[in-house]
């Protein structure tokens, strides 16, 4: 086997004996025609739409060449192989119960006992229904609620506080942080009122960097990095406001930004559509990157149901924790002089959608966004900066 070769010998062998099955003696090579056949005898169980691949491998490796020389064609073959499988094995048959598929129910057991954690900022202007919102994604009174009667002191800069709680569900433990922001857009100068969300967003960062980095690790280390930032637009009506973009802007590259219209029940279905629209717009044009869709995903399955979710950005939402009786069920909604508006209806609002999106399916990708591409780039960052600098004055 050639050295280097990112192929195991069980592999090498099998290739070695499908092409030699092929081979024209005289020349050493195999004709192109047949390569296709006898890769996908090789790769046929273990690579991904295997056929799709070879022939982009192919016309890499060999352009118009009729024939194909065996280094190539192992070169080829290892490329496939380690790109679609990452395993790279051709499955071997078992001669009895091993017992290795437990291996789900152990994570699954071992993830329980961990429990899970769940970061999530939300940031808009005093008065947009953040609070009510997050009470009625996790159907608790998680967040506090500035509703009750009395004065409402607005903070003069942009303050930054979390709360946990956990929250449990048919056994299975959720560590919720919420971070609320209040004084956000409240001035009459707002000026780098994003500044204090940025540092926090951060200082999150640091501290695991921190953890990660000393001699003795903690056996788990705490995560506090914030995985979804929920950003509420006013239903103006008319588009993005300049503190919006600036805000998105600044922190995209930070955190996993999931834009929502705050109370979009009052506005009609028109103005709501119009304004969505004017809003993606504002978006593209600023090129403030999104979550899910401003993230690239190998995956044709996860790209589709993103592809999916993308004509809801920026959703428009409606919270409430009043619930009143439609058709003999008690529903949660908003009684408008249109009407009673049903927060869970898909119908009347995109709460439903925005919901399922960060609980039901992509909590988990979006703590592995924020650990594999914004926590990643502030790693190399700081790890770049602290090589850069004098021996002795790396502060990480
Ligand atoms: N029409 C309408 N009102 C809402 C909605 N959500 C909340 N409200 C009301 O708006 C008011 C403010 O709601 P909060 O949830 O306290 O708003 P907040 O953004 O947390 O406010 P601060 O704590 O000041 O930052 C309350 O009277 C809510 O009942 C909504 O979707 N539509």
């Amino acid at each position: 086997m050639a050295s280097g070769s990112i192929l195991t010998q069980n592999q090498y062998d099998v290739i070695a004996k499908v092409f030699r099955q092929a081979d024209t003696e005289e020349t050493g090579t195999v004709d192109s025609s047949r390569i296709i056949e006898l890769a996908l005898a090789v790769l046929g169980q273990t690579a991904k739409d295997p056929e799709k691949q070879l022939v982009k491998y192919y016309a890499n490796l060999r352009g118009n060449n009729p024939t194909i020389a065996f280094a190539d064609f192992l070169e080829m073959m290892g490329e496939i192989l380690t790109e679609t499988t990452r395993w790279g094995n051709l499955t071997t048959r078992l001669e009895g119960y091993v017992g290795f598929d437990t291996i789900q129910e152990q994570i699954r057991k071992k993830s329980l006992k961990k429990g899970f954690e769940f970061n999530l900022i939300v940031v808009g202007e005093s008065g947009l229904g953040k609070s009510t919102l997050v009470n009625t994604l996790f159907k608790s009174k998680i967040s506090r609620t500035s509703c009750t009667p009395g004065p409402h002191i607005i903070p003069k800069t942009t303050e930054v506080n979390s709360v946990s709680h956990v929250i449990e569900e048919q056994n299975v433990r959720l560590k919720l942080t919420i971070t609320d922001t209040p004084g956000f857009g409240d001035q009459i100068n707002n000026d780098k009122c994003w500044a204090p969300i940025l540092e926090y967003v951060n200082d999150q960062f640091a501290q695991y960097l921190h953890e990660e980095v000393n001699i003795v690790r903690k056996r788990i280390i705490p995560d506090t990095r914030v995985h979804c930032c929920l950003y509420f637009i006013p239903p103006t009506g008319h588009c993005l406001r300049p503190i919006d973009i600036e805000f998105m802007k600044r922190l995209d590259e930070f955190v996993n930004i999931v834009p929502v219209i705050a109370k979009s029940d009052t506005l009609t279905i028109e103005e709501r559509d119009a304004f969505k629209a004017r809003i993606r717009e504002d978006l593209t044009f600023h090129n403030i990157r999104i979550y899910p869709s401003g993230y690239n995903y190998d995956d044709e399955e996860e790209s589709a149901i993103n592809n999916k979710i993308e004509q809801f950005i920026p959703f428009a939402v409606i919270g409430s924790d009043k619930e009143m009786s439609v058709g003999g069920k008690r529903v949660l909604g908003r009684q408008t002089k249109w009407g009673f508006v049903e927060v869970e209806n898909k119908k009347h609002c995109e709460f439903a959608q925005v919901r399922d999106m960060l609980i039901k399916t992509h909590m988990q990708d979006l703590k592995e966004t924020t650990d594999k591409v914004h926590y990643e780039n502030y790693r190399q960052r700081r790890l770049r900066e602290s090589k850069a600098a004098p021996m002795g004055e790396s502060n990480i």
